[in-house]
């Protein structure tokens, strides 16, 4: 019997209680037929997005000891691909990089890399994170990042308010990050630009990859009323499964493809979650600050079903248009 399960290093944050970081990644992962090895950069008892916790990050040393020492020189282990998500400090930010970097370019294993920043028009790392991404990006090698938009405004230094713009930051991405071959701008919401009538129903995501960043793909999708905490981290795990499916399965061709089935089984799990969570939403409406409920905790046990679908079954139900 063939094994063909996959190896994945995925090096995010842990929560106690919830779905963040690698909490919204590793389930997934697995139930899709993924060896998760997860290496936790925090331990927190839940994400902040609560309003409070409690818990600690762990410093560089530990991080990278565990990697070079303990699974590449003292395991050996191969991987499929490697994922980096939150770090908590910019000196682990600077060293996991350059080493993750290192290995994947002698190992030739696809890095993909999400460089958390913030979200909304803020930033919830240290200012100096964003110094160390912008250099971390302009030389290192990495297979795919997935900006949202404020990180990918804030890495190309420019707003995108509509096609023209966001055609101009994938020209500037570009320029700036040679060496990264693929984008893919998460959620893009035109409507956040008051100056512009946009439907605010509807978000964009956004992809361009090597070496044509001159013209980009997108999907138009509709919006659930309602703000999730770890739908990134979700989709990122997900896109992964859909770029390397396993061998014996039809092979994802493109990168539209990937995202197109990345984004509809986000979409069946994040319409799930709210469904499940409308009753207490309905109890706690949002607060004076939100304009939508804030939905803290996606329903992944609930949804584990959903992840049993073979990648090939998977529709791609959202209409994909192209910018030259
Ligand atoms: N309210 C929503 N309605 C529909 N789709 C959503 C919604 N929120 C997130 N998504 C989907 O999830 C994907 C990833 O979410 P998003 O872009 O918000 O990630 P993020 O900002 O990195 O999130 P986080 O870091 O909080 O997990 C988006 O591409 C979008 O398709």
């Amino acid at each position: 019997m063939i094994d063909d399960t996959r190896q994945i290093l995925s090096i995010q944050s842990h929560v106690v209680h919830g779905y963040v970081g690698n909490k919204a990644a590793t389930f997934p992962l697995q139930y899709r037929g993924w060896n998760v090895d997860s290496l936790n950069t925090v331990q927190f008892s839940n994400h902040p997005g609560y309003g409070s916790f409690t818990g600690f990050r762990d410093d560089k040393e530990n991080l990278y000891k565990i990697i070079d020492s303990g699974l590449i020189n003292g395991l050996n282990i191969k991987y499929n691909a490697i994922i980096t998500g939150y770090l908590p400090s910019v000196d682990s930010l600077q060293s996991i990089s350059r080493l993750v970097n290192d290995l994947c370019i002698k190992e030739q294993i696809p890095w993909i890399l999400d460089p958390v920043l913030g979200d909304n028009g803020k930033l919830y790392v240290d200012m100096e994170c964003v110094t160390i991404y912008k250099d971390i990006l302009s030389t290192c090698q990495v297979y795919l990042t997935v900006p949202n938009q404020f990180e990918m405004e804030t890495l190309t230094g420019m707003k995108i308010k509509d096609m023209d713009t966001l055609k101009r930051s994938f020209q500037n991405f570009h320029r700036s990050y040679p060496g990264v071959k693929r984008v893919i701008v998460s959620s893009i919401d035109f409507s956040m630009d008051h100056s512009q009538s946009t439907d605010c129903d509807t978000y964009t995501v956004a992809f361009a990859e090597s070496p044509n960043f001159d013209q980009f793909q997108y999907f138009t999708v509709e919006k659930i009323q309602a703000h999730f905490n770890g739908s990134g981290d979700l989709f990122s795990a997900l896109l992964v499964d859909m770029l390397f499916p396993v061998v014996e399965q039809s092979v994802t061709s493109t990168l539209a493809s990937a995202v197109g089935k990345a984004l509809n089984l986000t979409h069946q799990i994040l319409n799930k979650t709210y469904r499940l969570t409308v009753k207490s939403v309905e109890t706690h409406p949002p607060s004076e600050t939100e304009t939508v409920p804030h939905i803290k905790d996606l329903k992944l046990i609930q949804c584990a079903e959903l992840l049993r679908i073979r990648t090939e079954d998977i529709d791609i139900r959202y209409p994909l248009s192209q910018v030259k």
